[in-house]
């Protein structure tokens, strides 16, 4: 009789590149790999035939006493069986497992059975267990056609293991056990040493076992993020973090961590956490009986989710508190941040603007006006003999005078004006569009109220001032820049000086 040899599919597997090519030629030529029971291939040779029946299945699991007696032992479970009669016949337990987990059935028999295995490869078909469990109710709510294809990929998800194990057994020691907390982590140390990782050579294995080129893919991409999978992949990648939650230490705080994953993905607010758990809770003994495994520690599914959501409330209320916490911060910080901004733009002593704030504003009305063809004036407007004024008074009554005509200017000028103190005792405004007569108007105004009221009082005597103004408009002058219309004004202005003080002239008029 020729012996039955598997279809070797690892080299239609498009993850086959990311092997290294030293894990790839060690993989080839390793003698050790676990291989399939003859029933097990004959289980695979039926899968991969278009037609795939009952029948074809039930008659390639019968060459196997024991593995028929396992499948028996499935369907008539709590979870298969529900209140059907038990049933006898190898035929009635495929139809009532089904086809796909009746093929992960099969195929996992017989690597997972040895009750006598190391610690960490019990922990890891612990999770595979979990994982298989939780994937499947998943599906059964996301996508119940491919529950049984979930199913087999979450169980055979870490399979890799059995194959690096097999290559550098030594190696292998070193960083599985003790196995690390996180299986994130040992990924991480397998890709350190290896350059992959165990999912990545679990699909090579199980192609070269010839299981279906997407189940191998689905093993191949089990550990991957599951956020943009397709929805049964989805099912795959996150049963494993499931798993990892129900075996850690601290199992409800490693829940609410998938709690936070579940409420932030729109397919995984449909599955109910509550009757997941329960489900994991009510399977995984009699799972891990058919299989033959050491039955992983169960969990109450009750308590547990309890304990996940009280910590899950309370770190959402610590979250908010620190949330609202930063947000008056952020809150003050803008608010100092914008009374900074209005006082680097202050002078302090007028409350006017200051000469940046001046130039800047100048600069951006000047591009404006010229663009847009309307009128725009600026005025430079200098107190007289003000040095006579703070050598007579002092220097703090030359500054009340300072602060008086700051308001008289505010109080003369429109809204859409700005007036600011350039430096000293020169002052300056801005008049976008107004033309030279009504800057004039306005300079008038000024020298007007200047004659008419006294700037302030010493011991009761009243003291008045004079101004020269300088105006310069942007239509007078042909001016290329802020700066040039600025400096005709200043002109303008030393001009009234030079003739005598105490008078307005327009630049060009
Ligand atoms: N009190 C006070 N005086 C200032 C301030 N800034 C500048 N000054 C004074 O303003 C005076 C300006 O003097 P000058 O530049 O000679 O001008 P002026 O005496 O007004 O003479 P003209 O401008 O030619 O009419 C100086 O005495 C400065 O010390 C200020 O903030 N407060």
């Amino acid at each position: 009789m020729l012996a039955i040899q598997p279809t070797d599919n690892s080299q239609k597997l498009s993850l086959t590149s990311t092997l290294p090519d030293f894990i790839r030629e060690g993989l080839n030529n390793c003698f050790t790999l676990p291989t399939l029971p003859s029933a097990a291939i004959k289980v695979l040779d039926v899968a991969r035939s278009p037609n795939a029946s009952v029948k074809a299945y039930a008659e390639a699991i019968q060459t196997d006493p024991i593995l028929t007696i396992r499948l028996l032992a499935l369907a008539n479970s709590a979870y298969y069986a529900r209140s059907a009669p038990t049933i006898h016949t190898c035929q009635e337990a495929v139809a009532r497992v089904g086809l796909d987990t009746t093929l992960a059935t099969t195929l996992s028999f017989n690597l997972f059975k040895h009750k006598d295995q190391a610690a960490y490869l019990q922990q890891v078909w612990s999770r595979s267990l979990i994982a298989a469990i939780a994937a499947r109710y998943m599906a059964e709510q996301l996508c119940p056609g491919e529950a049984g294809f979930v199913f087999t990929a979450a169980l055979l998800q870490d399979i890799g293991v059995l194959a690096l194990k097999a290559l550098y057994p030594d190696d292998v020691e070193a960083i599985y056990e003790p196995l690390p907390t996180h299986h994130s982590d040992l990924s991480h140390s397998e890709q350190l040493l290896f350059g992959c990782d165990h999912a990545t050579v679990g699909a090579w294995l199980a192609a070269k076992w010839g299981v279906p080129t997407h189940l191998a893919e689905a093993i191949g991409t089990s550990h991957a993020d599951y956020a943009s999978a397709p929805i049964d992949l989805f099912c795959v990648r996150l049963s494993g973090h499931i798993a990892d939650a129900w075996l850690a230490p601290s199992p409800a705080h490693s829940l609410v961590s998938v709690m936070r994953k579940l409420k932030s993905h729109t397919k995984a607010q449909q599955i109910e956490l509550a009757a997941l758990l329960s489900t994991i809770e009510k399977q995984l003994p009699s799972l891990a009986d058919v299989l033959e495994i050491t039955a992983p520690k169960n969990q109450d599914s009750e308590e547990l989710l309890a304990e996940a959501q009280d910590l899950l409330f309370q770190q959402t209320l610590a979250l908010n508190a620190r949330l609202e916490q930063q947000q008056s911060e952020l809150a003050n910080l803008l608010e100092r941040q914008s009374e900074l901004e209005v006082r680097s733009r202050i002078d302090p002593l007028t409350g006017l603007a200051n000469r940046g704030w001046l130039e800047e504003q100048l600069g951006e009305h000047f591009a404006q006006c010229r663009e847009e063809g309307r009128a725009l004036s600026v005025a430079f407007i200098d107190l007289d003999h003000f040095k006579t004024i703070n050598d007579q008074y002092g220097h703090l009554v030359g500054d009340v005078i300072l602060e008086n005509f700051g308001k008289l200017i505010r109080r003369l000028i429109k809204d859409s004006d700005l007036a600011g103190r350039f430096g000293g005792e020169e002052f300056m405004i801005i008049m976008p569009d107004e033309d030279a007569d009504s800057a004039q108007l306005l300079a008038k105004k000024v020298a007007h109220q200047l004659a008419e009221q006294p700037i302030a009082y010493v011991e009761s005597q009243p003291i008045h001032v004079t101004v020269s103004i300088g105006i310069a408009c942007l239509s007078d002058g042909g001016f290329a820049n802020s700066r040039e219309l600025m400096n005709a004004a200043d002109q303008t202005m030393y001009f009234v000086k030079h003739i005598g003080r105490c008078g307005i002239a327009i630049y060009g008029h």
